[in-house]
């Protein structure tokens, strides 16, 4: 079985975080495993609360995955400081990690802060290097690239100046912003877009968690960058048009939405 690690924070509500990671991973066909940077007291309407894991608790979960059960992609999600972030970049070379998908989490969905501001600079200094696939919503695209996106050929300029900054691709989500769910792959050499219908759906928490968990699912299990990234919007859209409806704000998808087994049974009373 192929194998892949989430590093990332834990989602109370399961729907975003760690949750979403190991549901998405789970349902993509791999082995998941997690190393968690902290813990949120969050559900679908916000985020109440933030405990961080120490650097070194960080470093010995990912010490303890990579010593036993080499995972054959990385996905990064919430890191919310430098400490913590220069951890990983450390455990990253040192285990040659393969794969690596960094999504750089800023701001949850519910408009939650997730990341300081110095934690911002060592992320673009330290990890993102390091990574195969960045995968910034529009809003951290604008960060990153020191620019307003408002259309897609902005998205086009942004992805293109955060690809040659930091020497890797980046998918630069459409999301609800500027078009209708396409995203843009920037590589060193191609433009690629993924183009995606947009699903008339409120409960959108944790789309970028998951979409960041099944590429890296997909790349471990041995796609192309490109195939994998088509896959994984094959799957999130799949996921929305469930239309899973849970909690009062905006909710979780329904990751499971292709599995039916014998054990997925409802009673029948
Ligand atoms: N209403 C929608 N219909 C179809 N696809 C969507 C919709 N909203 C988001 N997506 C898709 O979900 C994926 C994640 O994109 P999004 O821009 O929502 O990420 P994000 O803002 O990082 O997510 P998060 O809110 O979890 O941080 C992309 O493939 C995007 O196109
Ligand atoms: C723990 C966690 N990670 C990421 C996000 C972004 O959706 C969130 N809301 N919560």
């Amino acid at each position: 079985m192929k194998t892949a690690l989430t590093i990332a924070g834990s989602d109370s509500s399961g729907g975003a975080g760690i949750q979403a990671d190991i549901k998405t991973m789970a349902a993509n066909g791999v082995y998941a495993m997690s190393a968690i940077t902290a813990l949120t007291a969050q559900n679908t309407t916000g985020v109440s609360d933030i405990m961080e894991v120490t650097p070194k608790f960080l470093g010995e979960q990912i010490d303890s995955v990579f010593t036993d059960i080499r995972p054959g992609a990385v996905k990064i999600g919430m890191v919310a400081s430098a400490q913590l972030i220069s951890k990983i970049a450390e455990k990253l070379k040192e285990y040659d990690a393969k794969n690596v998908v960094v999504d750089p989490v800023m701001v949850a969905t519910s408009g939650a802060k997730l990341i300081s501001d110095d934690a911002i600079e060592t992320l673009k200094t330290e990890l993102m290097p390091l990574a195969d696939l960045l995968t910034p919503n529009i809003p951290e695209a604008e960060v990153l690239a020191d620019m307003k996106i408002g259309s897609e050929a902005e998205m086009e300029a942004a992805a293109g100046i955060i690809s040659r900054k930091y020497g890797c691709d980046v998918l630069c989500k459409g999301g609800h912003k500027v078009s209708d769910a396409s995203d843009l792959l920037c590589t060193d050499s191609q433009r690629i877009w993924f183009r995606g219908e947009r699903i008339d759906n409120p409960n959108t928490h944790g789309t970028g968690c998951t979409l960041s968990s099944a590429i890296a699912s997909n790349l471990a299990k041995g796609f192309s960058m490109e195939k994998s990234i088509e896959r994984a919007k094959a799957y999130i859209t799949g996921a929305l048009s469930a239309r899973l409806d849970l909690g009062q704000g905006s909710g979780p998808m329904d990751h499971t939405f292709d599995i039916k087994s014998a054990f997925t049974e409802e009673a029948a009373e």
